[in-house]
């Protein structure tokens, strides 16, 4: 794993630094695999980052976007990850609806939902029940309890080990996750943490030693890169825990 730890003066330069990381990622994957793949991560702090991915001229039709989690709810639910990044970012450029790779939210149960997600991508990547594709970039978030993506404190989905998407639980909502080992199967994570209450979790997750079923960001040790990018009101002390 190579991991990289950045600390941005502010949001914006935190924003303006994940762009170029994952704009350098772009042409380099399709002139090796001819595509570009990207999971997003919900939450606020990435949304000026799609506003700003959104302005750029790109390949679109060689960039496919998926996500890393989403909550149980529809499209057009005000909680929905799929309609923030729609609406911040793909509803604005010239990309087909076949390289928008939505987590399905409308199977009787989250946990078939989760199935027909991880159909999708191993016919999407051609792999086999298994196999954990690598995806280009996984963005991530992290939430002040240190879950990312939808893997949360103490959830059964920390032990899901032998599959691409499971069921993620907040506060008993339903929500669709990679799992951990998947992500890990990235060749760039990217966090981005911004805010003085994420420090508390960062101390953990960057502790030599923590529970990482009580700190879940620290199970994200991927093979490729591992990039964590803050602000400085959320990086500050961290920086010196390399
Ligand atoms: O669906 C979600 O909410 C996200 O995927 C989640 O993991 C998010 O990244 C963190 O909660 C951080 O959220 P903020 O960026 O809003 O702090």
């Amino acid at each position: 794993m190579n991991k990289k730890i950045e600390v941005l003066s502010d949001k914006p330069a935190l924003v303006n630094r994940a762009l170029e990381l994952i704009l350098s990622k772009i042409e380099p994957a399709i002139q090796q695999r001819g595509q570009f793949t990207i999971a997003l991560s919900g939450g606020s702090t990435p949304k000026p980052l799609y506003e700003a991915i959104a302005n750029q001229k790109l390949p679109w039709d060689k960039i496919h976007v998926f996500w890393g989690d989403e909550r149980y709810v529809s499209p057009e639910h005000q909680d929905s990850n799929q309609l923030m990044a729609r609406r911040a970012w793909l509803d604005k450029v010239e990309i087909s609806e076949s390289n928008i790779h939505p987590m399905p939210t409308d199977a009787a149960q989250p946990s078939q939902a989760a199935v027909k997600y991880e159909e999708h991508l191993q016919k999407f990547f051609q792999v086999s029940p298994g196999e954990f594709p690598a995806l280009d970039v996984n963005l991530l978030g992290m939430g002040d309890d240190a879950h990312t993506a939808s893997l949360f404190p103490h959830t059964e989905a920390l032990a899901v080990k032998d599959r691409l998407v499971t069921v993620g639980n907040k506060d008993g909502n339903s929500r669709l996750t990679f799992t951990y080992p998947f992500i890990n199967a990235a060749r760039c994570v990217i966090f981005l943490v911004a805010g003085e209450n994420k420090k508390p979790a960062l101390a953990q997750v960057f502790a030599p030693q923590a529970d990482s079923s009580t700190y879940p960001s620290r199970l994200i040790q991927p093979q490729g890169e591992l990039w964590w990018l803050f602000d400085q009101a959320a990086g500050s002390e961290v920086a010196h825990q390399k």
